[in-house]
C-alpha cells in the first residue's frame, strides 16, 4: 500500500467482454510499451488497495494476462453477464477484502489518472451509494467509485438477468459528476480509436 492509498478503496479494473469491435483483446493492448491492463493497474494502484481485476476465467484477458500477472483476478459467476457481472463479483472481493467502496473503470482507458479517482472520492459524500462521471452530456458508469453496500441490489438485478448498466445506476443513489480532464475517461472500441490515441488525436 503506498501512501496516498485511500483506506478501504479498492480498485476493479473490467476485463472480460467479446472486444468484437476491436478484433483482439483490449486488455493485452499494448500502450507505452506494455499492456494496457498494467498501465491502467499502476495508475489506479497509488489510490486503491487491493486491485482486482475481472473477468469471465474463461475470457482471452486471462488466457493471455492471467497467469504471469502479479494483480488479484476475479472471475465472474455466470459467463455473458457483462459489466454489472464483473462489478458484482469483484465488488464481493473487495468487501471480503475489507473495503468499503472499489473504484471501478474499465480496460480500455490507458489514459485513467489517480486525479480521477480523488475526483470522484471528493464527490462521495455520505449519501450517494455509487459516484460516476458525466461528460459530454453522457453518464459514465465505468468510470465511478461504488459502495459495497449498493451490493444486495445489484446482486439482485444479475439474478433476474437485468444487466444494464444504466438500469443498475437507477436502482441505486447515483451522483453524477463533471471532472476536470475528460481526457481520463476515453475508451478504446476499436483499432481506429487506438490509431487515433496514439497519434495525439
Ligand atoms: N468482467 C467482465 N467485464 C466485461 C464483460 N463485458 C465487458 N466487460 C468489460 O467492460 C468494459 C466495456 O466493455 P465493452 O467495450 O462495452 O464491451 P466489449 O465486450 O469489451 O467489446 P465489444 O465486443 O466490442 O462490445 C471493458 O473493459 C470490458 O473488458 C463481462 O462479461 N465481464
Amino acid at each position: 500500500m503506498t501512501e496516498q492509498t485511500q483506506r478501504g478503496l479498492a480498485g476493479i479494473i473490467l476485463a472480460g467482454g467479446r472486444s468484437r469491435r476491436m478484433g483482439q483483446d483490449k486488455a493485452a493492448l499494448e500502450w507505452d510499451g506494455r499492456p494496457m491492463l498494467n498501465v491502467i493497474a499502476d495508475a489506479i494502484g497509488t489510490r486503491c488497495d487491493p486491485v482486482l481485476v475481472a473477468a469471465p476465467a474463461s475470457s482471452q484477458a486471462y488466457a493471455e494476462l492471467g497467469a504471469e500477472s502479479p494483480l488479484r483476478w476475479i472471475t465472474d459467476e455466470q459467463v455473458g453477464t457483462g459489466p454489472l457481472g464483473g462489478i458484482v463479483a469483484a465488488l464481493t472481493a473487495a468487501k471480503e477484502a475489507g473495503a468499503a467502496a472499489a473504484f471501478v473503470c474499465a480496460t480500455d482507458m490507458p489514459l485513467v489518472d489517480a486525479d480521477l479517482v480523488d475526483e470522484l472520492l471528493r464527490a462521495l459524500t455520505s449519501s450517494p451509494d455509487v459516484v460516476i462521471a458525466h461528460e459530454g452530456g453522457r453518464d459514465h458508469p465505468l468510470a465511478g467509485i461504488y459502495r459495497v453496500r449498493a451490493l444486495p441490489v445489484f446482486e439482485a438485478l444479475v439474478e433476474q438477468g437485468e444487466l444494464l448498466m444504466t438500469n443498475a445506476l437507477d436502482a441505486v443513489l447515483t451522483h453524477r459528476v463533471g471532472v476536470s480532464d475528460p481526457r481520463w475517461l476515453t475508451n478504446i472500441d476499436a483499432p481506429e480509436d487506438l490509431h487515433r490515441l496514439r497519434a495525439g488525436a
